[in-house]
């Protein structure tokens, strides 16, 4: 098997991406690796499965001005995940000479003042939202999870854990989950056949990424689809008596499948870039608010509104209606806050205002 199978490389010649071809063909001499971490001062490609090096990449991808001065957008560096063409041999003399175009990514609002938006995970086909049928079950939480991937190019499936224990009302989660309109699944994270159910999605040469909350079971379905213990659990951890964070961490993890298990620290903390179309993950309302009286209706309490109206006659649930309009509006504020901060990059500097403040912020770690 080509080794880059294992980390997710799935195209022969006659499917390549044409665009992916034609770089390629631009750099003879350079093959594809795989980003598995981003720095501020470089990034470390693998070429294999359990291997990474530090490779260099090109300046305009490392200067902070470059940024600043608009020379290069944070979204076209590569992030994690993403495929690049390398020159040069490891360890010391990997070098990074393109980036080849990503067919999903899944972003992040960013904290900086500068730029808009960071790409979190890229070239991912699947991204399983988990949630334990315990305490931890909250589809608001799921609703915002699809929100934040949709648009992404990727497909989400919801995974319900911890279906085996006596208190989880299976049923009633399927039924009401399943009006997202998503994919979802209950089963036994702890289970292999229970967690079998997961084989359409992890096909060979596919890539995935897990999102969910502390304790919904994530490295539990990890070790299991690994068919080993290979990563920490939170029993070991109780026990260990060091807190959160010491599941060991590697980028790219090999499943027997043949699928390629994406694990990136920033996935933990999704926030709006304010580019999501919240509608797009809430059809069902979508639907509704076409048939309400006027086209600009807010849900609340307007005349003949058919969200209001389903809500009534219990056809949509009040409560999803609620988290709907309330991610309508963070997202609103995200996109508020994305056209302020264009404005003041394409406007003149304000007076008075030193220039080296604005660096500040404008890496990711
Ligand atoms: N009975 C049962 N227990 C589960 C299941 N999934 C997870 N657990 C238990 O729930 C606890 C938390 O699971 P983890 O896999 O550590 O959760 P995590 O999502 O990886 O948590 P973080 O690493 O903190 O993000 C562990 O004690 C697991 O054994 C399941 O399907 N059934
Ligand atoms: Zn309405």
């Amino acid at each position: 098997m080509n080794p880059l199978q294992a980390i997710g490389w799935r195209w022969t010649p006659p499917t390549l991406d044409p665009a992916w071809a034609a770089l390629m063909a631009a750099h003879p001499d350079a093959r594809p690796a795989r980003i598995t971490e981003q720095h501020r001062s470089g990034y470390a490609v693998s070429e294999a499965i359990d291997v990474a090096h530090r490779a260099e990449s090109l300046p305009e991808w490392q200067r902070a001005g470059s940024y600043r001065k608009g020379e290069i957008n944070p979204e076209s560096r590569p992030a994690v995940g993403d495929w690049v063409l390398v020159e040069g041999e490891a360890p010391n003399a990997l070098r990074i000479v393109a980036l080849l175009p990503r067919f999903s990514a899944i972003k992040r609002g960013a904290a900086g003042e500068h730029y808009k938006q960071q790409v979190i995970a890229a070239n991912i086909d699947t991204v399983f939202v988990v949630c334990g049928l315990d305490a931890d079950f909250n589809p608001r939480r799921i609703e915002r999870y699809l929100m934040l991937v949709g648009g992404s190019g990727v497909q989400p499936v919801i995974v319900l854990t911890k279906a085996d224990k006596d208190s989880a009302d299976v049923e009633a989660a399927l039924h009401e989950l399943r009006a997202f309109g998503t994919p979802v699944l209950a089963l036994n994270a702890k289970d292999r056949d229970s967690a079998s159910a997961l084989a359409p999605w992890l096909g060979e040469g596919q890539s995935i990424v897990l999102v969910g909350s502390s304790g919904a079971g994530k490295s539990t379905l990890t070790n299991t689809l690994l068919g080993s213990e290979r990563m920490k659990t939170g029993a070991v951890r109780e026990s260990d008596d060091r807190g959160r964070h010491t599941t060991t961490h590697r980028a790219l993890i090999a499943l027997p499948s043949g699928t390629c298990m994406i694990d990136t620290p920033g996935m933990r903390e999704l926030k709006p870039t304010g580019e999501e179309v919240v509608a797009e993950s809430f059809a069902d309302i979508e639907a509704l608010a076409a048939q309400c009286k006027f086209n600009d209706c807010k849900h609340l309490r307007e005349p003949g509104c058919a969200v209001r109206a389903a809500i009534e006659s219990g056809e949509v649930d009040a409560q999803r209606v609620a988290n709907f309009l309330k991610l309508s509006g963070e997202v609103a504020g995200a996109a508020n806050t994305l056209a302020v901060r264009l404005a003041q990059k394409s406007g003149p500097r304000p007076q008075g205002k030193p220039q080296s403040r604005r660096i500040n912020n404008e890496h990711d770690g």
